[in-house]
């Protein structure tokens, strides 16, 4: 089954969007109308430059306006078909999409529609052309897909068949079931598109925010699943009108879209049973480690606010300048090696988080499902081989390593010198990671979601738009089906937020903070308070605020003040508690949080107060220096 993209879905002329879809190993493109009417080319200048790319067009598209127009105007109307099937023949293309009409012109009587559609069959036939017909889902009189077959049925012309979109079917709620009444050889072309879930109107909706298989809320594996089953074979096509798109790098878009496809074709076979070309998303167990780059004075400042936080120097590495930091089942690791990655990555980005560590039961499937994904693997160069773990090329750059669960202990005690741990008797009380949180460009933001989703299987949850004093910041969790490995996503277009200002001081999208799961966070505020951590204040009004919202006595509300502690419920009474440090040279910092029941978000309402709070603190900075 071939993949194909629609030229709409990516930025650029014509030529860029060909070159495009064609660097991103596409077999085919639909030609969008007006790509081709805007192009310096001619419609066989356009075939020739497929042709060199190694391309074809699978289909010309959109034609709109054609069945059930009054008088004169159905004359036109054949009139102008048989131009576009003229300008077809110059494209080398026998596939054409008929969008349902829109006009307030046209009638809506099925005898009409079905007689408009027998002529066009029999005109395309002589030339030896396909005509799909598409239910738009905001069509004047015809707008859902089992419409457009029974009328394809009734019509009963071998040029004439269906096209279905996704969008237009999942967006109107048609359940997917339907699609198994429609033979797979009736079926023309079939164009996929996800969105996320908004209550908007139709056609605006996906004018602008189509995305990728993946990125979005609709059920697009269940929509393939459907059309695999009707035994259908012709191309899966990315049709994507989505505004960042045509900003953004048609190269990112069009690589994404590759990845999009094979991740949902493959999510569909499973469904159905089918074997499938690559091995299984597997969620991550866990985060195994997180590392930082540091070198020179950071490296020692850094292991110093590690201390504070809890963490002990428990290891250092046999060969490297390399140490290991550890509390509860937490391991943190600086890298000051003067060459390799680490050392590339703190050229670029500073003194930051330059890889993590993930836990997987399988490396080897995973590397395997990455490279069907056309996710790299990392190798170090000029030494193959001397990997001690598998690694992945993240978005930002950083590295995803992977550590086969039963074997991470053992990978410790091979590559570090155990260092004699202090005996600790203030326990920080801190057993895990529960998140990471990654501040991205909004262009790559769905690129990450995809990443993630594609490769491990994780689920999308809580989207929130939070507040900085200096603008809007989107903000999206995803999480393992379990929760035993959850990551935030933020991003931000206002040029001053904490996380536009992380993205040009860290020189791109990376970690910017990682949240530490304690069994008793007042334990956890005294420990590091003790050991002279420096943590974020938060407002006194927060807590007038909060002792009013859930009613707490004040002697509770003070103790939260005292300790700095964001604390949030949801309506079954479970709680969340939060504290944030100090941000390490206005780069990145650190989270403990405590999950009391089955919470399971992220203490949204509380996230605008640390921003604003973070906000406080980064003036205080700036006028001190
Ligand atoms: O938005 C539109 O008009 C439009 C045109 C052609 C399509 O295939 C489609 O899905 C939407
Ligand atoms: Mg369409």
């Amino acid at each position: 089954m071939p993949n194909a993209i629609a030229t709409v879905s990516l930025r650029g002329t014509l030529e860029e969007k060909l070159k495009a879809a064609a660097d991103a190993g596409f077999d085919s493109v639909e030609i969008f109308e007006n790509d081709l009417i805007g192009s310096a080319l001619r419609p066989a200048q356009v075939r020739g430059v497929m042709s060199d790319l190694g391309l074809h067009c699978s289909l010309y598209q959109p034609f709109r306006d054609f069945e059930g127009m009054p008088g004169d105007l159905r004359t036109r109307v054949m009139d102008r078909a048989e131009r576009k099937f003229d300008l077809m023949g110059e494209l080398g293309t026998d596939r054409i999409l008929v969008c349902s009409n829109c006009s307030p012109v046209s009638l809506g009587e099925r005898a009409r529609i079905v007689d408009d559609f027998r002529e066009l069959g029999e005109r395309a036939a002589a030339r030896g052309i396909l005509v799909g017909y598409e239910a738009l889902a905001w069509g004047r009189h015809v707008n859902d897909h089992r419409d457009v077959w029974s009328i394809v049925k009734e019509v009963d012309n071998p040029a004439i068949g269906i096209i279905l979109d996704s969008f237009h079917s999942l967006a109107r709620r048609v359940p997917s079931e339907s699609i198994r009444d429609i033979p797979g050889d009736k079926i023309v072309y079939v164009q996929l598109a996800d969105a996320p879930l908004l209550d908007m109107d139709l056609l605006y909706w996906s004018r602008h925010f189509r995305n990728l298989p993946g990125q979005g809320g609709l059920d697009l594996t269940g929509y393939v699943a459907e059309i695999l089953r009707t035994g259908y074979e012709g191309p899966l096509s990315l049709e994507i009108f989505n505004d960042r798109f045509r900003s953004i790098s048609s190269r990112l878009v069009a690589q994404d879209g590759r990845r999009s496809l094979e991740s949902v074709r493959d999510a569909a076979k499973r469904l159905l049973d089918r074997p499938t070309d690559m091995p299984a998303p597997q969620a991550p167990l866990g985060a195994e480690f997180v590392e930082f780059t540091a070198a020179g004075d950071d490296m020692a400042r850094l292991g110093d606010t590690f201390g504070t936080l809890g963490f002990s120097h428990v290891g250092s590495h046999r060969t490297k300048k390399v140490t290991r930091w550890r509390q509860g089942n937490v391991n943190l690791v600086i890298n000051a090696e003067p060459k390799g990655f680490a050392r590339s990555y703190r050229i670029v980005h500073g003194t930051s988080i330059c890889a993590i560590g993930v836990r997987v039961k399988d490396a080897q499937a995973v590397m395997d499902r990455a490279a069907a994904l056309g996710i790299r693997a990392y190798s170090p160069e000029g030494r193959p081989g001397r990997m001690a773990m598998p690694a992945l090329r993240g978005v930002g750059g950083s590295l995803v390593y992977l550590v086969e669960d039963d074997g991470a202990e053992a990978l410790w005690t091979r590559e570090f010198d155990a260092v004699p741990a202090p005996d600790l008797t203030d326990d920080a009380r801190v057993c895990n990671i529960d998140h990471l949180a990654a501040v991205v460009h909004n262009d790559e933001f769905l690129s990450w979601q995809l990443y993630w989703r594609a490769l491990f299987g994780l689920e999308g949850r809580d989207a929130n738009d939070v507040i900085d004093p200096s603008g809007l910041v989107h903000s999206q969790a995803l999480q393992s089906p379990g929760g035993a490995f959850r990551l935030t996503l933020n991003a931000s277009d206002a040029r001053e937020t904490l996380s536009s200002r992380f993205l040009a001081q860290g020189m791109g999208g990376g970690f910017q903070h990682v949240a530490f799961a304690s069994d008793d966070l007042f334990t956890t505020a005294a420990v590091t308070r003790q050991r002279g951590a420096a943590m974020l204040e938060i407002s006194e009004n927060y807590y007038d605020d909060l002792a009013a919202r859930f009613g707490f006595e004040e002697e509770a509300a003070t103790r939260m003040e005292q300790a700095g502690m964001l604390y949030d419920e949801d309506g079954d009474g479970n709680a969340y508690r939060q504290l944030y440090s100090r941000a390490f040279d206005k780069l990145f910092f650190f989270e403990f949080v405590e999950r009391c029941g089955t919470y399971t978000g992220y203490g949204a309402p509380n996230a605008g107060v640390r921003l604003a709070a973070q906000n406080r603190f980064r003036d205080v900075q700036e006028v001190m220096e």
